[in-house]
């Protein structure tokens, strides 16, 4: 069995996370750990787990002291948070999984620019490998460290990815257009989010200054070799959970819609959790699943390509993801604890 203890349980991420490791047949959890609910059973956060799951939470120093008793910890922490932990964990031979985004840019100074931080551990920097399985697999599976990706950007890579790799579009003319549920900023409180805020209204949100577009660029350029930049601009939606994404590129050559298809079913052909589909992909359908269902269309008057892509933000874009690598890192079947169909509604 592998021991697992997850810091952060009490958010959104972390708890979708906990519901993964709780049905793995391979996994225990040694410990889960919460800022403001020490003490407090874990069921009595979230009901869902009454009767099921029981355990006391812990505070972040409890859960530090139980460190050598696990294979593998889990961090679902605010960015900024996570740097003294994973240095610990590692220190003891624990693989650190962090679903937050301390460990995804691999340049300090943009981290700092882009989230107003001095990196705590420039050190650990180099070793971290960016958890997109579809990309990095085999890294992965060499890996201590990975930096889970963010929801937007597992979206947006996955959509993009085999346009450029193709040569297929300018790579400077890449616009993605972002929507996302509620449940993407997290559970603590914040009056932007708030019910009668959201409900019934659309926006859009940090316009141009989007701490996820260095994320997207940077792993865009490593395919491309090029230094990328593009538009990202996120949309709060309101409902509970999803991430859809519509990405837009001037085609640079003659290119049919079917060709287009033949070219991603191919690069796609052996992942279970990427669907290329006909129809344009909807949120709901890919709901309480570890899918990214993505759709093509040639745009032929204007030259241009649109990809759509939807992904269950706390699930391919947070735990699922981070289950996936976890599998990866103990040699494990990929899919296993996964291989869920979505929910509807
Ligand atoms: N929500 C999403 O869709 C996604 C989130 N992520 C990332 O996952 C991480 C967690 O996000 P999310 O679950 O949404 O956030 P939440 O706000 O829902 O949860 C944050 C968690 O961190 C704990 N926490 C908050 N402040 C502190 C602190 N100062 N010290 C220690 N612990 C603290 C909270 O504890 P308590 O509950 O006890 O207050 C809670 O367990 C973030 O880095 C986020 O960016 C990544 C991809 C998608
Ligand atoms: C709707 C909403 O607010 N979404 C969050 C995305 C959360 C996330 O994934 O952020 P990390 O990079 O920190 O993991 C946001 O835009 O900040």
């Amino acid at each position: 069995m592998i021991k697992a203890g997850v810091i952060g349980s009490t958010g959104y991420a972390g708890q979708q996370l906990v519901w993964f490791l709780n049905n793995h047949p391979d996994v225990k959890i040694n410990f889960l750990s919460s800022h403001s609910y020490s003490g407090v059973s874990f069921s009595k956060i979230y009901g869902n787990y009454s009767k099921s799951i029981e355990s006391i939470c812990v505070d972040i120093k409890e859960a530090e002291s139980k460190l050598s008793e696990i294979d593998i910890l889990f961090i679902a922490l605010p960015h900024g948070k996570s740097f003294n932990l994973v240095k610990k964990a590692l220190n003891l031979g624990v693989k650190v999984i962090d679903l937050g985004a301390d460990f995804r840019l691999k340049d300090p100074d943009i981290y700092k620019q882009w989230y107003a931080l001095d990196h705590q551990a420039i050190n650990l920097l180099p070793k971290s490998i960016y958890g997109l399985p579809e990309l990095n697999r085999k890294i992965i599976k060499e890996s201590n460290l990975i930096a889970n990706p963010g929801c937007y950007p597992t979206a947006s890579i996955l959509a993009l990815t085999p346009l450029l790799k193709s040569n297929i579009i300018d790579p400077f003319s890449i616009i993605i257009d972002a929507k996302s549920g509620v449940s993407g900023a997290g559970r603590s409180l914040n009056t932007s989010i708030l019910y009668g805020e959201c409900n019934e209204s659309i926006k859009a949100y940090s316009v141009s200054s989007h701490r996820h577009t260095p994320e997207i660029e940077q792993v865009l350029s490593q395919i491309n070799s090029e230094n990328i930049s593009l538009l990202f601009t996120p949309h709060l939606v309101p409902m509970n959970r999803g991430i859809l994404t519509t990405c837009y590129g001037n085609l640079v050559k003659d290119i049919s819609q079917e060709e287009l298809y033949k070219i991603y079913s191919s690069f796609y052909k052996d992942e279970s959790f990427v669907r290329v589909i006909e129809e344009i992909p909807e949120t709901k359908w890919v709901k309480g699943s570890n899918f990214c269902d993505i759709a093509i269309r040639v745009d032929e008057r204007t030259k241009k390509v649109i990809i759509v892509s939807a992904i269950d933000n706390l699930i391919k874009g947070a735990a699922g993801q981070a289950v996936q690598n976890m599998n990866i890192m103990f040699n494990l079947d990929e899919n296993k604890g996964l291989d869920l169909l979505s929910m509807f509604p």
